[in-house]
């Protein structure tokens, strides 16, 4: 099993394995010495693939065990559910020396982490991601969310897993789409910080020759983004980057009522955007778009996705990157280069109008 330590506030170790699964138990006993209960939180789909291994080996260890599942979808991302789990945590008579467990997607990391943050003003939890985007992305760095009717991860925190436990052998059950989706913010470290990584998933071109690869990309991409994260814990410099895509990536998702879109899908589509965004500026070099155009392709994922002007003016005025009348935007120097553009949001709406014109 690899291991790798991320030193922010609080540190923890995120161990990649297949198999690792099994070793849930004692990972976390290492981890979280004192807990007793441990509520499980997971979803629909999930559930039925990978709870009774999950809870076999925790209760081994002597862990006193609850699940809770909430409806796969982002939907499950809201303030709704999260009142349902912190009332059914409570229920179960957790103090503050118990955790949770997130066994599942980004949504179910998300959600489960932000119950965890808040619940007692703060337990610790552990990340057991199981699709793609979330053992590359969303298990790191204790960015925890719910979505509001006005957007995207609009009440959330920073809030730090204690352990993340990656068994690829989760991805072998995803279905095509979703395991594309992941392959969007995999395509995103390579585009922002690692053009190597850009260049060997353009090498694979497919699915399954990633997955002959899968313990050394999601690695990578962990150690890049726990190298960002450690840097700057709370998103106001370097760890923007990492949004690469995202400002008008959400538009997309909103504007599909995070029902036709998923986030992969708004996040590749967006990526194409920023480039040009990027080249409109003078930043990115032209050729710049076609490549990466040319690997979202590959890996089935959405160039365009429609959008109404409103949503993607809404979209823009909700970014965290917003300062005021300012915003930062992520573009390309190159390949495997991004940089902040700090500019005023109308300059960029200007921009994104003119590009809807075309
Ligand atoms: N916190 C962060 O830093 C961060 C980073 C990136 C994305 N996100 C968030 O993550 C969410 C998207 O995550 P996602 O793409 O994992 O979506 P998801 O959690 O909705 O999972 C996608 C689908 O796959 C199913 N699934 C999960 N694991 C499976 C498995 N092993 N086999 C078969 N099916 C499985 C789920 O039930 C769901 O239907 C978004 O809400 C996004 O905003 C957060
Ligand atoms: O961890 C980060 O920082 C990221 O930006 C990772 C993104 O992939 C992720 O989608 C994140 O949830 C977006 O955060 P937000 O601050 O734009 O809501
Ligand atoms: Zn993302």
């Amino acid at each position: 099993m690899k291991t790798l330590a991320v030193n922010t506030s609080r540190p923890y170790e995120i161990k990649i394995g297949r198999g690792s699964l099994d070793q849930a138990g004692v990972l976390c006993r290492q981890a979280i010495p004192n807990a007793r209960k441990l509520t499980i939180v997971t979803d629909s789909r999930v559930l039925p693939l990978y709870l009774a291994r999950t809870a076999d080996s925790l209760e081994q260890m002597g862990f006193q065990i609850q699940c809770l599942t909430v409806p796969a979808g982002e939907a499950s991302k809201s303030a709704e559910q999260l009142v349902i789990l912190w009332e059914k945590m409570m229920a179960f008579g957790m103090t503050r020396t118990d955790a949770v467990v997130a066994l599942g997607g980004g949504v179910v990391g998300d959600l489960a982490g932000f119950a965890a943050a808040t619940l007692l003003r703060g337990v610790d939890y552990v990340q057991i991601p199981t699709t793609l985007l979330s053992q590359v992305d969303s298990s790191v760095g204790g960015k925890v969310a719910i979505d509001l009717r006005a957007g995207k991860n609009l009440a959330g925190a920073f809030w730090q897993p204690s352990l993340v436990i990656i068994d690829p052998g989760c991805l072998d059950t995803l279905p095509d789409r979703t395991f594309s989706d992941g392959m969007a913010e995999v395509i995103k470290y390579g585009c922002i910080l690692d053009r190597k990584l850009f260049e060997l998933l353009n090498r694979c071109g497919s699915r399954v020759r990633v997955m002959e690869r899968i313990v050394d990309v999601v690695y990578t991409c962990c150690d890049l983004k726990r190298r960002v994260v450690v840097e700057d814990e709370r998103d106001t410099g370097l760890r923007q980057l990492l949004n690469f895509g995202h400002t008008v990536g959400h538009a997309f998702e909103l504007a599909g009522h995070y029902e036709t879109w998923t986030h992969g899908q708004g996040v590749a589509a967006g990526m194409n955007w920023a480039a040009q965004l990027g080249v409109e500026l003078g930043v990115t070099p032209p050729e710049t778009v076609e490549c990466i155009q040319e690997l979202l392709k590959k890996f089935d994922l959405p160039l365009d996705i429609p959008c109404p002007w409103e949503t993607m003016t809404e979209a823009v005025g909700l970014d965290k990157k917003n300062a005021g009348d300012h915003i930062s935007l992520i573009v390309l120097e190159k390949l495997g280069q991004a940089v902040h553009r700090k500019m005023a949001r109308d300059e960029l709406l200007g921009l994104l109008k003119c590009m809807y014109g075309r």
